[in-house]
């Protein structure tokens, strides 16, 4: 199962780092998401992200230590990084928006063709749904966004940075669906330096009162 490996990241060995990508418009939570999972730590009066940035948390996922490297740049176009470079070496994707906000599901696509065009085609994405904890505004029903990751083969969760909720869950499917992927060897640009096959081991469900995501899969664990 993957397992948190602390905040301050594993020492030791690691076995796998796992590029991910968070890309979606500005304001929707990505650097909220990313302080969440990497130190448990939200912020209000964030920042719009200049440039790039990234950190990693240490997941123990099989008896493996895998560390997930997440980078995270600028929704606006004139902060964003060189989109080449960002997506180079990439294994997965969070394509994030705001629910309270139709404009910012409107642009997945566009993001999706972005991500399409830069990156391994056998990434690994997942839809993320940010700031669930404003149920009154939503502007996006869940179905809507289910039908179209179902479309589209994607993950899909519902998300608070704010009050935590699916952040572990999400970040877990990631990590665990690329780690699947890696093993069948599908996903070339994952660093391993124990590449051997884990073909049959188990993969753990979602827990109680987790959702299960759009895509049918073996994945998914909690921390
Ligand atoms: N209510 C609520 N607010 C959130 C949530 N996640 C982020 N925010 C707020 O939304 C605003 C934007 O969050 P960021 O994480 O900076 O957004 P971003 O997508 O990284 O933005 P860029 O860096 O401009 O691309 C901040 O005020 C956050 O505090 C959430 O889950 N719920």
């Amino acid at each position: 199962m993957a397992g948190g490996g602390g905040y301050g990241g594993a020492s030791g060995k690691v076995d796998y780092v796992f590029k991910v990508v968070l890309i979606g418009d500005s304001a929707v939570g990505k650097s909220q998401l990313l302080a969440r999972f990497a130190r448990d730590e939200f912020s209000l009066d964030s920042k719009a992200t200049i440039g790039v940035e990234f950190q990693t948390r240490t997941l123990t996922i099989e008896e493996k230590s895998v560390k997930a490297q997440i980078w995270d740049t600028a929704g606006q176009e004139r902060y964003r990084a060189v989109t080449s470079a960002y997506y180079r070496g990439a294994v997965g994707a969070m394509l994030v928006y705001d629910i309270t906000k139709r404009e910012t599901f409107d642009h997945i696509p566009r993001w999706l063709e972005e991500l399409r065009a830069h990156a391994d085609k056998n990434i690994v994405i997942i839809l993320i749904g940010n700031k669930s904890d404003l149920e009154d505004q939503r502007a996006i029903p869940t179905e809507d966004a289910k039908e179209f990751a179902e479309k589209e083969g994607l993950f899909f969760l519902e998300t608070s940075a704010l009050n935590a909720t699916n952040v572990e869950n999400s970040f877990n499917t990631l990590m665990m669906e690329i780690f699947n992927t890696v093993n069948k060897k599908s996903l070339s640009s994952a660093e391993s330096n124990n590449p051997g096959s884990l073909a049959g081991k188990k993969i753990v469900i979602p827990g109680p009162g987790q959702e299960v995501p759009a895509k049918t899969s073996t994945c998914c664990s909690s921390a």
